[in-house]
């Protein structure tokens, strides 16, 4: 029998791998179903329509369509649970600080929807179990992508990781640049926003409070 080169192309094909996953594909990104693209696409239309642009001009015509893929990503984390990475623990006999430091992430001021982008630096004392170092900074990349206020994001991070963890100490402290505060409105370049919550121990006994700090603040050799 015969076998044309069409029909020997389509055989060759049989039984072969899957196409491999793109290696920048991760398992735990958020993904947040409820982005309605179309809208957001219409809606900057009317806003570039608004401040006098012309969206048919060759370099805007793709816009919509990429900031509406841009708010995806950015508030990806706005119908997620980030306490879900907190769900796999270690039993470990260990009860001192557990510090991950300079945490770096990007958020979105609720007010401008601007961005404001830092580092956040998390603590806990674990209680017979401890997690994966890099589900602390999973934690912040989700609760992240919110509009939100840098309030909110601190101590949301310390809620969760208190209460999945049940940890007897939470210490989060995030700092970051608000381009709200930067590049418009009062422009104050360099001006850098300090927040903090405290859970447990680092809240009620002095010592535990001045340690963590004094870790976090610690200068790397
Ligand atoms: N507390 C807090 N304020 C924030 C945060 N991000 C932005 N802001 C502030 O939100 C405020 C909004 O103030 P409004 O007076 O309603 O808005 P505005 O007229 O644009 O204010 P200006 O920024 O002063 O021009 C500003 O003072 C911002 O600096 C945040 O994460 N936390
Ligand atoms: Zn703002």
């Amino acid at each position: 029998m015969t076998v044309s080169s069409k029909e020997a192309d389509a055989t060759s094909n049989e039984g072969s791998a899957p196409a491999p996953t793109p290696f920048f594909v991760d398992k735990n990104e958020p993904k947040n179903d409820a982005v309605d693209f179309a809208a957001i696409e219409s809606a900057v239309k009317v806003i570039l329509k608004a401040v006098g642009e012309d969206p048919q001009r060759d370099g805007l015509l793709e816009t919509p369509a990429r900031v509406a893929r841009m708010y995806a990503e950015m508030f990806a984390g706005l119908k997620s649970d980030p306490g879900r990475h907190l769900a796999k623990v270690f039993e470990e006999d260990y009860d001192e600080i557990v510090l991950v430091r300079d945490i770096s992430f990007c958020s979105m001021c609720e007010h401008h929807l601007l961005p404001f982008t830092g580092k956040a630096h998390i603590a806990y004392l674990p209680s017979g179990k401890v997690v994966g170092l890099s589900k602390l900074a999973r934690v912040v990349e989700e609760v992240a992508r919110r509009p939100q206020v840098q309030e909110r994001l601190t101590h949301t991070v310390a809620n969760l990781i208190e209460e999945r963890l049940s940890a007897r100490g939470v210490a989060v402290v995030v700092e970051s640049t608000h381009s709200c505060m930067t590049m418009r409105g009062i422009r104050k370049p360099g001006s850098l926003c300090l927040t903090s919550a405290m859970r447990g121990a680092f809240k009620t006994d002095p010592k535990s409070r001045a340690e963590v700090l004094g870790l976090i603040n610690r200068v790397s050799t």
